[in-house]
C-alpha cells in the first residue's frame, strides 16, 4: 500500500464546491487530478472542506486496475493534509485460489458428514441437519453455535493456516520483513539478557571481595548495556504493533473486497444467510483483536522459546546435564498441570465477541431509528433493551473472571513458587555435592583462598540464579501464552466463519436444508441450496418467465414463502408498468428479484446490464458527502458526467433548485438526513434517476411523501428522458403515467396484467375532467337530499 502526501504540481483542476467547471467524464476521469487546493502543505479548515469533496482519483476504468494493480487512489485526510493511498483490490484469481481453503465443511457440517460416515441412515443425517439449523437460529449465528467446538485443536490450526494465506500472501511481502526484523530484535534481547546475567554475577563477586574498581567497572558496563536493552525492548513492541496493523489492513481489505463486491454480499449476509450476525462487529472489532492477539502471540511464543533454549544451554554449564534433565521434567509436568487446569478460553472468547456484537448492534439500531424512537417516547423500553444486552455481556465477562481465578492461582503456584524451589535445589546441588569449582570442600586453607572460593561460588550462584529466574519467567510466559493461544482460537473461528460465509455467498452458495418429509409432492419447497432459476444479463427488455416471487427464509425448515406464483412479464422500453396490490403481497419483492437481491428460484429472468437499470428503494437513501454527491450517487465526484448547470436543471425538474442556495452550494457537506425533509429526500432520489437516466427505472413508493402535482411533473420529466418506469405504488393517481397495471394479490398468489386504457396523460386528464363534470351534475340532487335530512332531524316545533 503506497501512502504519500500530495505535493504541489501533482494537482490540477477538478470539481470544486459550487463552481461552474465541468467535472471529468468517466473516460476523462483517468487523467483526473485533485483540486489545486490540495498541496503537501497543511490545509486550512475551509481548504480541507473543499478538498474533502473528492473521495478518490481513479486510476483505471470502473472495476478495472492499472498495470500496478491499482484501481484508484483514495484521498485520506491525515493531520491536516491529504494523503493518497493506492488501493489494490484483491484479484478474482486470489479469491478463486483461496476458495478451496474456505469451502471446507465448517464444524457444523462436519458433524453431519461424520454421522453419515458412522453409518447413520439418511433420515438421521437430515434430522441432525435440521436440528443444527434450529440451533444456529436459536443462538443467533453460527459463531455461537460452533463455539462448543472452539479450542486449540486440529480444526483451529486448519482455520489459522487458511487465514495466514491472506495475512502473508508471499515471502516478499512487508509482513515477512517485519517478522524477520522482529525476530532479530528478539534474539538480540535474549543475548543482552545473558550478558546482564553474567554482569550481575560479576558485580556481586566484586562486592563480596570488596573490589571497588571492579564494582565500578561493573556498574559502568551495566549502564552501557541499558541503552541497547531499552532500545531493543521498544523496537520489539513497535514491530509487534506494526505487524498487528499490517495484518489488520490486509484482512480488513480482503473482507471488504468480499463484503462489498458487486454481488452485494453485504445484503446477502444480512438477509439471505443466518450464520453471521452483526458482520460489522466481525470486521471492525474481531479482526482487530485477532490481529493483535496473533502478533503478540508470536513474541510471546518465539521469545520465551528462544530464551529457554539459550538460557538452558548457559545453565547446563552451571547445573550440569542431570540438572538440565530435571528442569525439562519440571517443564513437562507444568505444561500438563496447566493444560488440565485451563478453562475453555477459546469458547469463552468467541461468546464474549458475539455478546459485544449484540450490544453494539443494539446501539446501532437506536442510532438508525433515533427519530422514530423519540417520537414514540420509547427511551424507557430502548434503555431496557440496551441494558439487557449489556447485562448479558457483563455476566459473561464476570463468569470468565471467576474461572480465571482458579487458573491464575494454579499458574502462579506452579510457575513462581514450585519452579523457583526446584531451581534453588538444582543450582545448589553441584555446590552441595562438591562437583563444582569453588564448592565448599575445595576451599584452600588460607583466608585469601577461602575468600576467593566464596567469591567464585557467589558469582556462580548469582549468575545461575538470574539465568534461572529468566528461564522461569520465559517458562511462565510460554505457559501463559497457551491461554492467549486458546483465545486466538476463539477469534480465529469467528474470522474464519465470516470469510467462509462471504466466500460461499460470493459464489451463490447458500445454507441448504432437506425437504421436510411431511410436505406433499405438489407443495413447492424453495430451498436456498437449490436455486434453479436462470438469469441472463444484457437483454434489451425486462423479462420474467415463470418465475415465482419467493421470500427466502435462510435456515427455515419449510423453505421460502411463495408470494407470487409463476410470474411471467415482459417489459419493453416505453411500456410503463404500475405494480399494485395490498400491503405485504410482494410488490417490493418483485423489485428485489429483478435486482437479483433475492434469487429467482425457478423459471428464467432476462434483464439489462446493471448500468441500464436503476432501483429507487422505498426509503430514500442519502450518502455521506457533499450536496452534489447526493444527486450523482452511486457515482463519486470524479465520475460525475454533468456540469453544475446541468445538475441545476435536474434539480429544477424535481423542484429542488432552491436547496442549493439554502444549503450553501453543491460542495456543502452536512448530515443530510437531518437537514432534508422526507419529501425533499424523495425528490433527491428522483433527481438521481434523472441524472443517471437509465433505460429502466424501478421505483418503489418513491414519491409517497411528494405532493401529487410535483409527483406528476417528476414522472413526466423521467419519461421525457426516455426512462421506462416500473412503479410500485398504491396511488391510483399514478395510473395516468403508466401503460400497464400489474395487480398482485389474487387468489392463490395469482397476478393479473392489464393494459391501461387512455393511458397517456392527456387522455387520462380528459377522462378525469369528464368524471368530475358528471359528479358535479349530481350536486343539486345531493343538496336537496341534505335539506330533507336536516328537516327530518330538526326538533319538531
Ligand atoms: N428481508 C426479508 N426477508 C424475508 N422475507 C421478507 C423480507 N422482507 C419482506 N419479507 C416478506 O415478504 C412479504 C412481502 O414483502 P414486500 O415488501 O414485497 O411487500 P409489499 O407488497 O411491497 O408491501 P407494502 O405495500 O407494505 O410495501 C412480507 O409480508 C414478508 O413476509
Amino acid at each position: 500500500m503506497a501512502n504519500r502526501t500530495l505535493r504541489r504540481g501533482e494537482a490540477s483542476s477538478g470539481g470544486g464546491g459550487g463552481g461552474g467547471g465541468k467535472s471529468a467524464s468517466l473516460s476523462g476521469a483517468l487523467s483526473f487530478e485533485p483540486s489545486s487546493l490540495i498541496y503537501g502543505k497543511k490545509l486550512s479548515e475551509s481548504e480541507m472542506e473543499r478538498a474533502l469533496e473528492q473521495l478518490y482519483i481513479p486510476r483505471a476504468e470502473d472495476g478495472k486496475v492499472d498495470a500496478r494493480g491499482v484501481s484508484h487512489q483514495l484521498l485520506v485526510p491525515h493531520r491536516g493534509r491529504m494523503s493518497r493511498v493506492s488501493i489494490r483490490p484483491t484479484k478474482p484469481s486470489t479469491f478463486d485460489a483461496h476458495w478451496k481453503y474456505f469451502s471446507q465443511a465448517t464444524p457444523l457440517a462436519l458433524n453431519v458428514k461424520k454421522s453419515a460416515q458412522d453409518g447413520q441412515d439418511e433420515k438421521t443425517v437430515k434430522d441432525r441437519k435440521r436440528a443444527e439449523a434450529r440451533e444456529v437460529r436459536a443462538q443467533g449465528g453460527q459463531a455461537a453455535a460452533t463455539a462448543k467446538k472452539v479450542g486449540v485443536n486440529k480444526e483451529f490450526f486448519r482455520q489459522l493456516k487458511a487465514i495466514l494465506r491472506i495475512l502473508i500472501p508471499n515471502t516478499r511481502c512487508k509482513e515477512v520483513i517485519l517478522l524477520a526484523l522482529h525476530t532479530a530484535f528478539l534474539i538480540l534481547r535474549t543475548y543482552l539478557s545473558v550478558l546482564v546475567a553474567r554482569l550481575d554475577g560479576y558485580i556481586v563477586k566484586n562486592l563480596v571481595t570488596a573490589n571497588g574498581r571492579g564494582f565500578l567497572r561493573g556498574l559502568g558496563l551495566w549502564f552501557a548495556l541499558a541503552v541497547p536493552s531499552t532500545y531493543t525492548n521498544s523496537m520489539i513492541r513497535y514491530l509487534q504493533s506494526k505487524l498487528a496493523i499490517g495484518f489488520r489492513t490486509r484482512l480488513t481489505r480482503y473482507a471488504h473486497d468480499l463484503y462489498l463486491s458487486p454481488k452485494a454480499n453485504f445484503y446477502r449476509i444480512i438477509n439471505l444467510d443466518g450464520r453471521v450476525e452483526s458482520a460489522d462487529q466481525y470486521i471492525t472489532t474481531d479482526i482487530a483483536r485477532f490481529c493483535e492477539t496473533l502478533s503478540a502471540l508470536y513474541s510471546n511464543i518465539a521469545k520465551p522459546t528462544l530464551d529457554i533454549i539459550i538460557f538452558n544451554y548457559q545453565l547446563a554449564n552451571a547445573i550440569g546435564g542431570r540438572g538440565l534433565f530435571g528442569l525439562f521434567i519440571s517443564y513437562y509436568l507444568t505444561g500438563r498441570i496447566l493444560r488440565a487446569a485451563a478453562p475453555a478460553f477459546g469458547k469463552l472468547a468467541a461468546i464474549e465477541a458475539k455478546l459485544e456484537g449484540d450490544f453494539r448492534g443494539a446501539h446501532g439500531r437506536l442510532i438508525t431509528n433515533a427519530e422514530e424512537v423519540a417520537f414514540y417516547n420509547g427511551s424507557a423500553i430502548e434503555e431496557s433493551i440496551l441494558n439487557r444486552a449489556f447485562k448479558r455481556l457483563v455476566k459473561h465477562v464476570g463468569s470468565i473472571y471467576k474461572v480465571r481465578v482458579a487458573y491464575s492461582m494454579t499458574e502462579d503456584f506452579v510457575l513462581k513458587y514450585a519452579w523457583s524451589a526446584a531451581g534453588y535445589g538444582l543450582i545448589a546441588m553441584p555446590y552441595l555435592t562438591g562437583n563444582k569449582a569453588g564448592s565448599a570442600d575445595e576451599g584452600g586453607s588460607t583466608a585469601a583462598s577461602k575468600d576467593a572460593g566464596v567469591a567464585a561460588r557467589t558469582q556462580g550462584y548469582v549468575g545461575s540464579r538470574r539465568l534461572l529466574l529468566s528461564v522461569s519467567d520465559a517458562g511462565s510466559r510460554l505457559m501463559a501464552s497457551y491461554k492467549d493461544l486458546a483465545e486466538l482460537a476463539g477469534f480465529t473461528s469467528r474470522i474464519y466463519v465470516l470469510l467462509q460465509v462471504l466466500h460461499s455467498l460470493d459464489r451463490g452458495h447458500y445454507q441448504s436444508l432437506p425437504r421436510p418429509d411431511d410436505l406433499s409432492a405438489h407443495q413447492p419447497f424453495y430451498d436456498l441450496g437449490s436455486i434453479k432459476g436462470r438469469v441472463t444479463r444484457g437483454s434489451e427488455d425486462v423479462e420474467l418467465s415463470h418465475v415465482p416471487i419467493v421470500a427466502p427464509a435462510p435456515g427455515v425448515e419449510r423453505g421460502g414463502e411463495e408470494l407470487v406464483k409463476d410470474l411471467s412479464l415482459r417489459v419493453k422500453p416505453g411500456m410503463h408498468v404500475l405494480i399494485s396490490g395490498p400491503n405485504g403481497v410482494g410488490k417490493t419483492a418483485v423489485a428485489r428479484v429483478l435486482a437479483e437481491l433475492w434469487p429467482a428460484f425457478e423459471g428464467e429472468m432476462r434483464v439489462p446490464d446493471a448500468k441500464r437499470t436503476m432501483f429507487l428503494p422505498q426509503k430514500a437513501y442519502l450518502t455521506t458527502g457533499s450536496l452534489k454527491e447526493q444527486i450523482i450517487y452511486p457515482h463519486a465526484v470524479p465520475q460525475c458526467s454533468k456540469t453544475d448547470a446541468e445538475l441545476m436543471e435536474i434539480l429544477g425538474a424535481v423542484h429542488l433548485a432552491y436547496v442549493v442556495e439554502r444549503e450553501g452550494g453543491f460542495g456543502a457537506r452536512k448530515t443530510w438526513t437531518d437537514v432534508l425533509s422526507g419529501g425533499e429526500r424523495q425528490r433527491f432520489a428522483f433527481a438521481r434517476l434523472l441524472y443517471h437516466a437509465p433505460r429502466f427505472g424501478i421505483l418503489d413508493e418513491t414519491s409517497s411523501a411528494v405532493s401529487t402535482d410535483v409527483e406528476g411533473l417528476m414522472y413526466q420529466a423521467a419519461k421525457e428522458r426516455g426512462i421506462t418506469l416500473i412503479t410500485i405504488s398504491h396511488r391510483p393517481s399514478l395510473m395516468r403515467y403508466h401503460t400497464h397495471l400489474l395487480h398482485l394479490g389474487g387468489e392463490a398468489n395469482s397476478w393479473k396484467l392489464e393494459e391501461l386504457e387512455g393511458s397517456n396523460e392527456a387522455l387520462s386528464f380528459e377522462e378525469e375532467i369528464k368524471q368530475l363534470k358528471n359528479q358535479l351534475r349530481d350536486v343539486e340532487k345531493w343538496e336537496k337530499r341534505v335539506e330533507v335530512i336536516k328537516k327530518e332531524l330538526s326538533p319538531k316545533a
